[in-house]
């Protein structure tokens, strides 16, 4: 049976600690807010924290054991002996051959080392030395005393401590419960990774990330099948899951769509204690109970998805182990951009941060929350407050790091003009320099120069042409960045062209075609190279931007360009050969520019800067660009310009 006539299409907007505190507090008193220890054996405890402290059943060693190979002796017996006046002693009344680790006969307290011992006949051993009581002998409970504590409750179990727990008789040990969590993905659009996808599928990837987040923080994940968007089999599904999870996570299907089942399931089974709190991503959580079960519908976007684990999941998990929380690394940055955000939510904002000179810049990035690739390469979160409009550019604000700031300190910031070659640049650095990396912005370089006179860049990509002189970047610098020491390093000269859909349909053969009033086109945004030298061709030819269709439509690097004409949405438009390439489109040369990297000469000495430039210069990086097309490299790594 369907429940569309029970969809529900209204959220709440509870404040985040609201929500949180109502959701723990409705636990506590379902007692579902603590969870029993878990008993396992000894030898599977490593890395567990003890919930009771362990106390040793046997003591170590557990008799007088010897600790040489040699030979046992009664002490008194070996009274007098001396260089001078060795005596003999009887084997083995007197003395008796023992291994290390041996019991010590009853009658013998002490052990003479092998090497200190000569045989005077078949029974007869010879010594030149009295012995202490004890010698050599590690005595009943050296180490380990029966009832001794060996390790605390709260102590998280390193290999040493099983050898101890072992050696002290103790084969079980109470640890800290790994919390049952089940992740139930739902979705019609749903296929398996590596299946061939028809428009409207949907990768299933989600509950991978949510089983591996679980992990990390110390839970058991038990990532079940995907579901169809169907009220009976959720609810089927959750019901079977009940008895053997403490924490129930179903993905998706929690806002107000008309497939959208998880709230009306956990309502119709428990009770929903919250659904809509103010945070963006994140916002149609779901926070239940049923049978004082926790059960937690997760929004099915990525971003939105991850976000509201680490906000709800998280704590919960730690809260069940006995741990607070891990802080996470936090530092001040300037944000590089102005960030507006809504009254609405507290929201939170993934940015790539580096430092650059004395100061952290952080640089905000896509906050859709389809995005994932914003979580691959952020290196920390901003929480912008509710009753905040949004971040003025410049302005300090703290970030949670979610890299360490060894790392950080290591990214070579790059901000301009998008080439596919700063991609090669970027992993190349990476294989050779570790920790190393190159963190590449896209803004177009014009925004590039900005971000050197403002320090917020290391580097930045250049192809700018000065209609004027028909010279490419030195007339900009010298125009942008009058006051600043800046120092030009080719990395390439690269074919700009048209992209145009594969075996061209459209006929179209250079910039003329673009006053076709059937070819529609699409821009870069102002300040790309690209797209100034899309104007310089075009008042060369004087063609003016009035005559073409989709003229103001603007895409912020190469392949949105070229996915744009791969998509349909527009029939040409200018970029560079290798976005043609990558996907599979015809290339109808227009023009070869100058693709340099501008560097503040502050930054030149600093290893980061002195690493890019070997790998510019290197036969590898040489090498991977030869295999795109379009490029020339006979300048690459040249200085042009100081
Ligand atoms: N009218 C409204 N529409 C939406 C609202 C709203 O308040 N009113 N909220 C939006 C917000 S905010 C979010 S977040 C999403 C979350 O919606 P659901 O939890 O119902 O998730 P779905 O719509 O089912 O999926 C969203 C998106 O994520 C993909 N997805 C789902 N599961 C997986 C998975 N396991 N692996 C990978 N990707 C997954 C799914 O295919 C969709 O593309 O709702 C907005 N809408
Ligand atoms: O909560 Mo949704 O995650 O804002 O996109």
């Amino acid at each position: 049976m369907k429940k569309n006539k029970k969809r529900k299409v209204y959220l709440d907007n509870t404040p985040l600690d609201e929500a949180l505190e109502t959701f723990f507090n409705a636990l506590s008193e379902v007692e579902a807010d603590t969870l029993a220890g878990e008993t396992i054996l000894t030898e599977n405890a490593h890395g567990r924290i003890t919930k009771e402290p362990v106390f040793a059943k046997v003591s170590s060693p557990h008799y007088h054991a010897s600790a040489m190979d040699g030979i046992a002796v009664d002490s008194k017996k070996t009274q007098g002996a001396s260089l001078r006046n060795p005596k003999i002693l009887t084997t083995p009344q007197d003395a008796e051959l023992v291994d290390t680790g041996s019991p010590i006969p009853h009658d013998k307290n002490a052990v003479i080392m092998i090497e200190d011992v000569d045989w005077a006949g078949r029974n007869e051993v010879e010594i030149v030395e009295s012995v202490a009581p004890w010698q050599h002998v590690r005595t009943i409970g050296e180490d380990l005393v029966a009832t001794e504590l060996i390790v605390p409750a709260g102590q998280k179990l390193r290999p040493v401590d099983i050898g101890a727990i072992l050696a002290g008789g103790v084969t079980e040990v109470t640890v800290e419960p790994k919390p049952r969590v089940a992740v139930v993905p739902t979705g019609t659009e749903l296929v398996e990774p590596g299946e061939r996808l028809k428009p409207g599928d949907v990768v299933e990837f989600n509950s991978r990330v949510l089983s591996g987040l679980v992990s990390q923080w110390g839970g058991k994940p038990s990532k079940e099948d995907k579901l169809p968007d169907d009220y009976d089999l959720i609810v089927e599904t959750i019901k079977s899951l009940l008895p053997q999870n403490d924490l129930i996570i179903v993905n998706a299907g929690s806002s107000a769509g008309a497939q959208d089942y998880t709230y009306q399931a956990i309502k119709d089974m428990g009770e929903v204690i919250s659904h809509g709190v103010a945070i963006k991503p994140g916002k149609p959580v779901i926070l239940g109970i049923i049978d004082k079960t926790p059960v937690i519908g997760i929004p099915g976007y990525p971003v939105s998805a991850v976000l509201a684990m680490e906000l709800f999941v998280k704590p919960l998990l730690y809260k069940w182990q006995n741990k607070s929380v891990p802080k996470q690394e936090e530092i001040t940055a300037k944000i590089s951009r102005r960030v507006v955000s809504s009254f609405n939510a507290q929201e939170y904002l993934r940015v790539k941060v580096g430092k650059v000179g004395d100061k952290f810049v952080a640089t905000p990035l896509g906050r859709g929350a389809s995005m994932i690739m914003s979580l691959v390469k952020s290196d920390g979160m901003i929480v912008i407050p509710q009753m905040r409009e949004g971040l003025e550019k410049g302005e300090e604000i703290d970030v949670k790091l979610h890299r360490s700031k060894e790392n950080i300190e290591s990214t070579i910031v790059g901000i301009g003009s998008h080439d596919i070659s700063l991609d090669i640049l970027s992993n190349e650095l990476s294989k050779r320099y570790p920790p190393y990396t190159l963190s590449s912005a896209h803004v177009g370089s014009m925004g590039g120069l900005m971000a050197l006179k403002r320090g917020e860049a290391h580097m930045a990509g250049v192809h700018l042409l000065d209609p004027e002189t028909g010279e490419y970047n030195i007339p900009h610098i010298k125009k942008y960045l009058s006051d600043q020491d800046i120092i030009l390093v080719n990395l390439a000269y690269r074919e700009q062209g048209l992209l145009v859909a594969k075996d061209n349909p459209k006929n179209i053969y250079g910039l003329e075609d673009l006053k076709r009033e059937d070819v529609k086109m699409v821009n870069r945004q102002k300040g790309a190279g690209t797209r100034i030298l899309l104007d310089y061709k075009l008042e060369e030819l004087g063609i003016s931007s009035e005559q073409l269709t989709g003229y103001d439509r603007e895409e912020v690097n190469h392949l949105s360009v070229a996915a744009a004409v791969n998509g349909g949405t527009a029939d040409c438009g200018l970029g560079i050969r290798a976005a043609a390439e990558a996907l599979d489109l015809d290339f109808i040369p227009v023009s070869k520019e100058r693709y340099d990297i501008a560097i503040p000469r502050d930054f030149w000495d600093w290893e980061g800067i002195q690493h890019i430039l070997k790998v510019i210069r290197s036969e590898e990086f040489k090498h991977s660009i030869d295999e795109l097309s379009g490029y020339d490299l006979s300048a690459s790594g040249e200085i042009l310009h100081c």
